[in-house]
């Protein structure tokens, strides 16, 4: 792998493709054992997720259900932040084992808005799977459950993760290389 240019930037190779799929695949394993009966549904976070969610599905042997989201945002009437709407989400999730699946959690805000209203539905468990993490840019402390990848707060690309919309399409993921000023 060498540097690769997308839009206006540069990126390095960061983590290969052989080793990503292996921690995805020791991270379902460990999924196989602990979720085992449980009937999981993975709910996987769409853009971002797609491929981390496909490949992992493949490494599972339990029964499991999946189902893809998209997460709006819009202002709301009186509040000044931002509301996090979920956009396909059809299945109850009252008394289910619930694993969410994100490519990245970075500052935390995403899932920080969002996780709350899966739990408001009552779910028997509510369980979070990232493939990667930059603890040095988490603002909204998330606990994940099954974590790939902690990673430094540098800007990432490929195997899902875009720049400015390009990029997701790397089988293998990039670093932005910064320049020297
Ligand atoms: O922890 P946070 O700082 O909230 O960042 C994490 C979120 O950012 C990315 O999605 P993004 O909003 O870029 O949308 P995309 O998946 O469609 O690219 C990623 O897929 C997570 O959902
Ligand atoms: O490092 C990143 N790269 C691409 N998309 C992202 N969304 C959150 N963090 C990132």
């Amino acid at each position: 792998m060498s540097v690769i240019k997308v839009h206006d930037k540069a990126f390095q190779p960061y983590i290969g493709e052989a080793e990503l799929q292996q921690r995805i695949k020791e991270m379902a394993e460990q999924i196989n054992t602990d979720l085992k009966g449980e009937r999981p549904l993975f709910i996987a976070i769409l853009n971002g997720s797609f491929m981390f969610a496909a490949d992992m599905f493949k490494y599972l042997t339990i029964e499991a259900e999946i189902s893809f989201i998209k997460l709006a945002s819009y202002k709301g009437m009186k509040s000044t932040g931002n509301i996090i709407q979920a956009i396909g989400l059809d299945e109850d999730l009252f008394g289910r084992t619930v694993v969410i699946l994100e490519d990245i959690v970075d500052t935390g805000k995403t899932l920080s808005q969002f996780l709350p209203q899966l739990e408001h539905q009552q779910p028997k468990k509510l369980i979070v799977a990232s493939l990667l993490t930059k603890p040095d840019a988490m603002v909204h402390p998330i606990k994940i459950d099954y974590l790939g990848f902690s990673v430094p707060n540098k800007f990432l690309l490929g195997y899902g993760l875009d720049y400015d919309g390009l990029g997701r399409n790397l089988p293998a993921i990039y670093q932005l290389v910064e320049s020297e000023q």
